[in-house]
């Protein structure tokens, strides 16, 4: 199993909401996966502040006032650390790859979840309504959530193993399924210098498509091209700094639902993850057709 849950908003009146919406959607997915459970928030002011970068870090035992000496005296300019649950959230007024390859570096033992303008990660191992709790997740504002809960098929139960995988500038891929040849990709990635932070075939998934857009593809390129590469089962979610899209494989046997009105878009594994939508009783509602790509942009 493994659940999906992703929320784009078109009415700014409800960014203060989307916290509150996201958990429970993520909470209500809990049966299809509760080994671990991430999401990734665009837009809360206080995760990712506007007009400097975000870096999400997960670092066992690194003090924040500490990393943030650290990491202002590497970059040249002030860098601020806060948290959220166990996540160092690293703010900074540089590039934001910039600020995670400075995180790197000064922490080499740190897994970055998660890099952008606009975009803050938060995952981890355990049960997903305590991992919402624990990040503060129904308080958190923005215009955009996806969530994920996981029940392992590929790499170890790590928070290195959990979804969303962030590996590119405000980008995020949430997956239900699993990819068959995702080793052979992988070693193709590596031979161009991608390095991987987990075993998961969903890193390698969200590796590619990162690789994709830096090329200079668009995100329905992308995934076009992931669908042509990739052989298995999966129903996606991919997100990014103003988009939000939907692809399922050929056979299309792990389910999708998504339902759209005027003031948002919806996604999820099932559509009891939804009921809770405001105006949900006249949303338009529709089964994600298999190889086809769904995109909504900002
Ligand atoms: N159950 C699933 O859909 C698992 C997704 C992915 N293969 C993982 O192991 O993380």
């Amino acid at each position: 199993m493994c659940g999906i849950v992703g929320l784009h908003l078109r009415n700014p009146d409800l960014y203060p909401r989307l916290g509150e919406l996201l958990t429970g959607m993520l909470c209500e997915m809990e049966d299809r996966g509760a080994d671990s459970a991430g999401v990734a928030v665009y837009g809360d002011p206080t995760w990712a502040p506007p007009g400097v970068a975000t870096v999400s870090v997960l670092a066992d035992g690194v003090d924040a006032t500490t990393l943030a000496e650290q990491l202002t005296a590497a970059v040249g300019s002030d860098v601020d650390v806060t948290t959220a649950g166990p996540t160092l959230l690293v703010h900074g007024p540089v590039e934001a790859s910039t600020l995670a390859a400075a995180v790197r570096a000064t922490a080499p033992d740190a897994l970055v979840i998660g890099f952008g303008e606009d975009l803050a990660v938060l995952k981890g191992v355990g049960r997903p309504r305590d991992l919402a709790a624990t990040f503060g997740l129904p308080s958190a504002q923005g215009w955009q959530g996806v969530g994920h809960t996981r029940m392992a098929t590929e790499s170890a139960v790590t928070p290195a193993g959990s979804h969303p995988y962030a590996v590119g500038p405000d980008q995020c891929m949430v997956h239900n399924g699993s990819f068959h040849n995702y080793p052979t990709i992988r070693r193709e990635l590596e031979a161009r210098g991608v390095r991987f932070d987990s075993g998961n075939d969903t890193e390698v998934g969200a590796r590619f498509v990162a690789q994709c857009l830096e090329d200079g593809l668009d995100v329905e390129t992308a995934l076009k091209e992931l669908c042509r590469t990739f052989d298995g089962f999966y129903t996606l979610l991919v997100s990014n700094r103003d988009s939000f899209a939907v692809v399922r494989d050929a056979i299309a046997c792990k389910p999708a639902v998504v339902a759209e009105t005027d003031d948002w878009v919806a996604m999820a594994s099932e559509y009891r993850a939804l009921v809770g939508l405001p105006g949900i009783e006249s949303a338009r509602l529709f089964e994600p057709e298999p190889e086809r790509i769904y995109a909504w942009t900002r």
